[in-house]
């Protein structure tokens, strides 16, 4: 199924919903910040597993205490689109439970 990019009116609804993410350019972005270097690893690998799930991959970035990710969808030629939105909202559902903020 193609997957299409979103018009600045769509993702303004999505980015409601999702607090701490932002549209930077074409890419769908957040930082997150932790209690450890170590904690901040363990949410690197679990959103790994998440975005092999789904098959859709950020640029992750592990830093000393943070967590970044940048992604847009390549198939849709870079732009952002429902396939990012929804790896966003995984990613919401499980930094909570590793202390991320
Ligand atoms: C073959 C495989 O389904 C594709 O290469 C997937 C993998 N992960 C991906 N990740 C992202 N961010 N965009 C894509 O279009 C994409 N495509």
């Amino acid at each position: 199924m193609a997957v299409e990019p979103l018009s600045q009116k769509e993702i303004e609804d999505r980015l409601a919903e999702l607090p701490g993410w932002s549209v930077d350019g074409d890419r769908l972005t957040r930082s997150y910040r932790l209690g450890s270097h170590f904690a901040a690893a363990a949410l690197v690998v679990h959103i790994a597993g998440i975005q092999e799930e789904l098959d859709h991959h950020s640029d992750l970035t592990l830093g000393y205490h943070t967590v970044s990710l940048s992604v847009n969808t390549h198939s849709a030629g870079g732009a952002v689109t429902d396939k990012d939105f929804a790896l966003a909202r995984r990613v919401e559902d499980i930094a909570p439970g590793h202390g991320a903020h």
